[in-house]
């Protein structure tokens, strides 16, 4: 039978920061009543002048938890972001000229996008699979831009008729929800929301919009279950509720994302995509790694590097570069060992360094790493074929 999933009734829950009195923690919201106070922006343009637009525009969150992160990952690609004061919403990037960078609310940066008032934008991947709705012609760029991670997860109570209640097939199998009464879920996510529970198979639920505080609304008694963002836990924890088996949603992290129609139309949106898309992936994969120089004896070269190949975690990107080092002892020279550099995994940096010492490595140096370009860029590859270029 089909599910009968419906969205209705508005809500609007509000808090406020800091804390009330009386609040146990920022992360607790049974306690507290509140206000907010956001800052709406400038409308960056309408779809009559954007066709007329000569400058590329690349959208970046204005606030929030995304806000301070992408403009240090951009920093560490060496594209800092050059704002004249931070109440304004534009700046520039002075390594990619004919660029703008306007600060929206993330949410905002995928309407603007689709209307053809950005080409580009950095959000979360929940925001864009919200907002963007599948759109054909929004398309992401960059799939991991290694931060803001967290998941899109249904949580229930801890305690009353759920407290024996682990999963989405548990939830969907309680004899509570009805055509009259379905399970009443709180999310901001009212696209993915319904999505989910309808390709779950789910029947009987229904949606209720809310912004901001959801972990409050079944203590109140408006919702039965949230659908809400998460990442470690502690807002669900200190708000007695619990995740499901089989209730993620999505898991999201930050993601760059673009307008297709901008991509092949806009003149210079396809050359700086392909600008940033490289100093990014060049960046994130060295992020991960330290470059690793030692001296090793050997009497040839082929011989260290067979040693260094028998050890798992010392293979590098490549394989180690080796080279002689060149002595002179009484008076002639000669090579008794050898320098040798390789990439290696921040994670496995230890156990790499224990490998070396090993097979006999010694005086180990240990180096971050900038950037690793590759000849070329996957995601670019498979930008241009989405593209059909
Ligand atoms: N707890 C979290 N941990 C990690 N990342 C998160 C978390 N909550 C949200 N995010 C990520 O950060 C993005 C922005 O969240 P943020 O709360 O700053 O803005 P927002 O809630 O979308 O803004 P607004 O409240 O103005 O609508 C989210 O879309 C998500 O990708
Ligand atoms: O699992 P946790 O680490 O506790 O994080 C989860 C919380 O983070 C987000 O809220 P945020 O702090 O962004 O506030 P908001 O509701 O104002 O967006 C999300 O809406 C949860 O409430
Ligand atoms: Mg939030």
């Amino acid at each position: 039978m089909a599910a009968s999933v419906e969205i209705h009734g508005f809500f609007q829950l509000r808090r406020q920061h800091p804390p009330l009195a009386g609040c146990a923690s920022r992360r607790q919201f049974a306690v507290r009543a509140s206000s907010d106070s956001a800052v709406e922006a400038p409308v960056a343009g309408s779809n009559g002048a954007a066709s007329e637009r000569t400058v590329v525009r690349l959208g970046l969150p204005s606030k929030g938890r995304m806000a301070e992160e992408t403009l240090n990952l951009l920093k560490n690609c060496q594209l800092t972001a050059r704002q004249v004061n931070p109440r304004q919403y534009v700046a520039d990037i002075p390594q990619l000229s004919n660029m703008e960078v306007w600060f929206q609310r993330p949410k905002d940066i995928v309407r603007k996008l689709h209307a053809g008032d950005l080409d580009l934008g950095i959000v979360g991947l929940d925001t864009f699979s919200e907002y963007g709705q599948e759109t054909e012609d929004l398309i992401i760029v960059h799939n991991e831009l290694k931060y803001g991670d967290c998941r899109l997860s249904i949580a229930i109570p801890m305690y009353g008729i759920f407290e024996n209640i682990n999963s989405l097939q548990d939830l969907a199998q309680m004899p509570h929800w009805t055509k009259e009464r379905p399970l009443r879920v709180a999310t901001g996510f009212t696209y993915l929301g319904p999505r989910f529970m309808k390709e779950k198979g789910m029947k009987h639920v229904s949606f209720s919009t809310a912004d901001g505080a959801l972990e409050a609304a079944p203590a109140m008694g408006i919702s039965d279950a949230i659908l809400d963002l998460v990442s470690s836990g502690t807002t669900l924890r200190e708000n007695n509720l619990k995740e499901i088996e089989g209730g993620v949603v999505l898991e999201s992290q930050a993601v760059l994302v673009a307008s297709k129609k901008s991509l092949i139309q806009r003149s210079g949106v396809l050359d700086i995509t392909h600008e940033i898309l490289e100093r990014l992936e060049a960046h994130l994969r060295a992020a991960a790694q330290f470059t690793v120089t030692a001296h090793m004896r050997g009497s040839n070269a082929e011989e260290v590097a067979e040693k260094i190949h028998s050890q798992p975690s010392l293979t590098g990107l490549q394989g180690p570069t080796i080279s002689p080092v060149y002595c002179k002892r009484d008076g002639k020279v000669s090579v008794d060992y050898y320098a040798i550099i390789i990439c290696v995994p921040q994670k496995t940096l230890y156990k790499s360094v224990q490998q070396l010492r090993s097979i006999g490595g010694s005086g180990v140096l240990v180096s971050p790493l900038t950037y690793i370009f590759e000849e070329e860029t996957p995601r670019w590859r498979d930008l241009l074929s989405e593209l059909g270029l």
